[in-house]
């Protein structure tokens, strides 16, 4: 972008000369983020292969708020290039996205045959990456499990994932891991298992019959246990597949997982929504980062979710604990936790933590409310939560592999309006202020990337929500123009 550009909507307020690169230690990277299903498009091209995503959205379109889906999603299957040279203009460092596994295996299991178009397409965007000076963190997993694993025997459901899941990531272990250092196991098992088994808004869809919420089968008590549990199992068996036969070949590759979490500020002083507050970290965060890093799950949760809850065999928590060089963290929002009695409908994931989350105390908003309606603005939560994990769970190695904020699709308004999201430099300015603050604090934060690089498909939400730095236009060929947050990023990423 030319110095000088004229446009409105390039602030010069959020100065970035009081917090910028240099605010941050030296080699912290900065990046942005991304996945498959939300980007890529070519959903039937390149010989790719059903996910379960492709399914969900064809089948029920009437879950996902505008009917939409990923067939096209942003195109970056065809324009990656071009998206890459939006990165290079911004200043980004790195780029996260994922890997689609049945654009890998169409078939999903590793005797279906490898997609060698599906390889081809991601070491161009490795290698365009590279070219440009701008690292690579790869997730393995963001959702978009093969369909045909989901019909034979139904997925994550299932303990037979873990061997087609450990055969998948040696493909790319083999295939990429030679450019790529940063890998990722899994983004959110906690969301994949509470929005696809809990509540069933989101693929596969399944959660009790009593809950009525139109799911197509399931078990809000037991199943989002069940698939936790393999997916935890799954993600140790890639990690000890890369430790043994890839990591030192990568000179250091580092492998980790990424889980997303809130902070919870406990209703009022009162000791049991103190507890509460606790019980939901538990619930959200420590189901997957107890195991990893102690070998089981929270106490809490034995005790509240009972014979409900999965057991590790002891080999099995042997290869579990210690499972990750580094934890992804995905910090969005906030909420107040209210200590709940105990419910009378049948158990459920949702009810199991005997905890309240509200956003109102007392009629005030934690923070002011996004597009996405769990989404409020509560910034100083992202320096609670590192400090209590650095706490916790022995002060791990973390990038921030997701923040930010989304505004509504509101193609009414003009243009120039649609660009001007002083909004979102607003959240990621105070976001980067306390993130610096938690460095300042000693935790090992050693990346920040931004949620996201492009408007994109937001998944139950379909196109109604824009969490781009860049706009992209769905009624002109989805054209890529930045917002006033890619003019800000590229200010704060100068490097002198
Ligand atoms: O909802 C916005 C984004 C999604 O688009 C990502 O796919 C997901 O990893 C996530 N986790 N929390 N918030 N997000």
């Amino acid at each position: 972008l030319a110095a000088g550009d004229n446009n409105t909507h390039n602030p010069s307020s959020y100065d970035t000369v009081s917090l910028n690169r240099s605010s941050f230690p030296p080699g912290f990277l900065f990046g942005a983020s991304s996945a498959a299903y939300q980007y890529e498009g070519a959903a039937n091209a390149g010989g790719k292969g059903p996910s379960i995503w492709d399914y969900f959205t064809h089948k029920y379109p009437e879950k996902i708020s505008d009917g939409s889906n990923g067939d096209v999603a942003i195109d970056q299957y065809h324009r990656y290039k071009e998206d890459v040279g939006i990165m290079k203009e911004m200043g980004l460092d790195a780029y996260r996205f994922s890997i689609s596994w049945p654009r890998i295996l169409p078939k999903g299991k590793l005797k279906g045959g490898i997609n060698e178009e599906g390889v081809r397409y991601y070491n161009n965007l490795i290698n365009e990456l590279l070219a440009h000076g701008i690292q690579p963190f790869v997730t393995l997993f963001h959702f978009d499990l093969p369909q045909t694993l989901e019909e034979e025997y139904g997925g994550f459901l299932s303990p037979h994932v873990v061997d087609d899941f450990r055969d998948y990531v040696g493909v790319c272990f083999e295939e990429f891991g030679d450019r790529v250092k940063h890998w990722i196991t899994l983004n959110e098992p906690w969301t994949f298992c509470y929005f696809g088994y809990a509540i069933g808004a989101e693929a596969p869809g399944r959660c009790s019959e009593w809950q009525m919420l139109n799911c197509t089968g399931g078990d809000s008590g037991t199943e989002p246990y069940i698939v936790a549990h393999h997916q935890i199992l799954a993600h140790a068996a890639a990690v000890k597949l890369y430790r043994e036969k890839y990591q030192v070949a990568s000179q250091k590759g580092i492998i980790g997982i990424t889980l997303v979490s809130g902070w919870f500020v406990p209703y009022s002083n009162a000791k049991h929504n103190k507890d509460a507050a606790l019980r939901a970290l538990d619930f959200y965060l420590g189901w997957f980062m107890e195991p990893i890093t102690h070998g089981d799950y929270p106490r809490s949760m034995r005790a509240l979710v009972g014979s409900r809850l999965p057991n590790f065999t002891k080999e099995e928590s042997l290869v579990v604990k210690g499972s990750f060089d580094f934890l992804g963290l995905n910090y969005y929002t906030s909420s107040y936790a209210k200590n709940a009695r105990r419910s009378n409908s049948p158990p459920s994931y949702v009810t199991d933590a005997l905890v309240n989350q509200t956003a109102k105390r007392h009629g005030v908003l934690i923070g002011p409310q996004a597009a996405s309606s769990w989404l409020y603005v509560y910034p100083s939560g992202i320096r609670s939560l590192l400090l209590y994990i650095k706490q916790k769970y022995n002060n791990p190695l973390i990038y921030i592999t997701e923040n930010g904020i989304d505004e509504f699709n509101n193609s009414t308004l003009p243009l120039e309006k649609q660009l001007s999201d002083y909004t979102r430099i607003d959240y990621h300015y105070r976001h980067l202020l306390y993130l610096r603050e938690a460095i300042k604090d000693g935790v090992k934060v050693k990346g920040y990337f931004a949620w996201s690089l492009l408007d994109n498909f937001e998944w139950a939400s379909g196109f109604t929500v824009r969490f781009g730095i860049n706009y992209v236009d769905y009624q002109n060929g989805l054209r890529r123009i930045p917002k006033g947050s890619a003019y800000w990023f590229k200010n704060f990423l100068k490097k002198y």
